[in-house]
């Protein structure tokens, strides 16, 4: 089991507060990580990841920061963007060689397409690949170490009806294996379904961090939170 602990995570870029003093614990299960464009969200998920230095406080995953981890990608899968493929190379090779660079066993390629239901096109070019086909992909990748802790930015981007519904069936299965999984999503209706609980985050600032069950409604809470109610 292994939590995400955020202790007072602050960037600024030059004259805009993107990520304003965030302190809270993301415990195992689905936790919906929201706010209005330009929250914050993006710039919080990569201080998480090491890809950005935060101006003060820090983020830690099981107790260490990701720079420090000594095999990041058996601890954290991630899903920042689906972009940054080869186009040249086939969903399995770009597998295999993430493999390879992580030093994990090639056997885990065939896995996690399984996983995200790509092995019969696992032989094409990702240049021809759709947007939800890369969205899988990218899931994929993050898939690949069997990491403890899931962080993915807009994982339903780009999934038709039955590929939302797929991957609300796997995060809940990888909740269920006890893992931590840390979503950003603007589809409310759609994190209501999945998950267990939210974080509110608005112009930088948290303005909740608790179970969705507490909540009556997501959309008009969110719409309250966020000042953007009319
Ligand atoms: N590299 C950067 N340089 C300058 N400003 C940045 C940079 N990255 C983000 N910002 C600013 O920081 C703020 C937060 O952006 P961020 O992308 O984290 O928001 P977000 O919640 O992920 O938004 P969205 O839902 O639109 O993806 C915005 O005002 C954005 O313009």
């Amino acid at each position: 089991m292994t939590d995400i602990e955020l202790r007072g995570l602050t960037k600024r870029f030059r004259t805009v507060a993107a990520v304003r003093d965030l302190t809270c614990t993301i415990k195992p299960g689905v936790t919906g990580f929201l706010g209005p464009n330009g929250a914050g969200k993006t710039t919080t998920l990569r201080m998480l990841l090491g890809l950005i230095r935060p101006t003060a406080g820090g983020a830690v995953i099981g107790g260490r920061a990701y720079r420090d981890l000594a095999r990041p990608r058996r601890v954290v899968g991630a899903l920042l963007e689906a972009s940054g493929f080869h186009p040249g190379r086939t969903a399995r090779q770009h597998l295999l060689a993430t493999a390879e660079s992580a030093g994990l066993a090639r056997s885990r390629v065939d896995l996690v397409l399984d996983e995200v239901d790509l092995t019969a096109d696992a032989n094409r070019r990702v240049g021809g690949y759709s947007l939800g086909m890369r969205q899988r992909l990218g899931l994929a990748g993050a898939l690949l170490g069997d990491p403890e802790v899931l962080i993915l930015d807009e994982p339903a981007n780009g999934l038709d009806p039955a590929g939302v519904a797929w991957l609300r069936a796997l995060l809940r299965s990888l909740a269920g294996q006890g893992r931590t999984v840390l979503i950003s999503s603007h589809v409310l209706a759609e994190v209501q379904q999945t998950v267990d609980r939210v974080l509110i985050v608005d112009d930088g600032t948290l303005r909740y961090a608790g179970p969705l069950t507490d909540l009556d409604n997501l959309e008009s809470a969110f719409l309250r939170l966020t000042g953007s109610a009319s």
